[in-house]
């Protein structure tokens, strides 16, 4: 099972909102979309679902076009959040399961289930405007994932929640994806994109900028990151050949080089200068670092 986004462009009028995207996600994958402000994510989502049509290209779901028959197998948080205030939450559960095709006795099933999971069961019987936003969340991605879906988009699903529901949302993406579930969503938030995630896109102006798995991204930006904390004046670094930044932190100086090499270079010159180093740590360039570059440019 696949998700193939091929050549895909939508227009709003003379505007180009996604412009000659293309990507295949496969079965058990999570995938990251990565954007500024208004970049596309959310119109390639509403193409991929079948609620707005591309403009050119093509998109396929295990080789099928997306329509009515295959979207019972879909399930969807969608940006703007679209819950019922006035209704509670079982019988809001109970009628989005319906649409989809569900008997009433296996969503109460599944809602049970995510209600305990996500810590809430006393929220069954509330209504929807009684719940806090972070909770209201929670029960909008439960009605995403109430009918055990294939294919699962997320949008922002993370934005909102505080550190330990955040936690606990990612624990169930993660579980999801183990039952078989493709996953695909996008976050603003870099260090939640790293933990999920093998692959992803960075989309800037409607165009795929980066894209492909994390790891083979990271190599590819080529530069890296070294932290040095050492008894002595390390402003000298910011001066050397090959630093492209330095910051100094809490815990020591942290530089970005523009590749392996330089931290040898840096290394002989902090023993030549006879300081007690306490730390040298060459690291992996961050999703943030590569998101600033990237993105930034597109500021410029
Ligand atoms: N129905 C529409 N008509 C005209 N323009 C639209 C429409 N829908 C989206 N756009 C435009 O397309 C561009 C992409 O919007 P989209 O919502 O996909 O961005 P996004 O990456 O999801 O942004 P954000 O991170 O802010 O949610 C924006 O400039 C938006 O104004």
């Amino acid at each position: 099972m696949a998700l193939h986004i091929n050549n895909v462009t939508k227009r709003f009028g003379s505007f180009t909102a996604v412009d000659d995207l293309s990507i295949t996600i496969n079965k058990n994958q999570i995938f990251g979309f990565l954007g500024a402000n208004g970049a596309g994510k959310t119109t390639t989502f509403r193409m991929i679902l079948g609620l707005i049509d591309e403009t050119e290209g093509q998109i396929r779901w295990n080789d099928q076009k997306i329509d009515y028959s295959v979207t019972d197998s879909m399930g969807y948080l969608p940006e703007e959040r679209g819950l019922y205030p006035k209704m509670k939450v079982k019988e809001q559960m109970i009628y989005l399961g319906r649409l989809r095709g569900m008997e009433k006795s296996s969503i109460i099933k599944a809602l049970d289930y995510w209600l305990d999971r996500f810590k809430i069961p006393e929220y069954k019987d509330k209504k929807v405007e009684e719940l806090s936003k972070g909770n209201q969340q929670k029960i909008q991605f439960i009605s995403a994932v109430i009918n055990q879906p294939k294919l699962l988009i997320l949008d922002e699903p993370f934005s909102g929640l505080d550190p330990v529901n955040v936690e606990l949302l990612k624990e169930a993406v993660i579980e999801l994806k183990d039952q078989g579930t493709t996953i695909v969503f996008s976050s603003h938030q870099m260090s939640t994109v790293e933990e999920l995630c093998e692959s992803l896109c960075i989309m800037v102006k409607g165009k795929p900028v980066v894209q492909g798995a994390l790891k083979d991204i990271k190599r590819q930006f080529g530069k890296k990151n070294l932290l040095v904390h050492a008894d002595m004046d390390l402003s000298f670094l910011k001066d050397m050949l090959g630093v492209v930044k330095y910051a100094e932190t809490a815990q020591g100086c942290r530089l970005q080089i523009n590749d392996e090499s330089v931290s040898q270079d840096i290394l002989k010159e902090l023993i030549m200068r006879d300081g007690f180093i306490k730390r040298f740590d060459l690291l992996e360039p961050s999703l943030n670092d590569i998101f600033i570059e990237k993105v930034g440019e597109s500021y410029e």
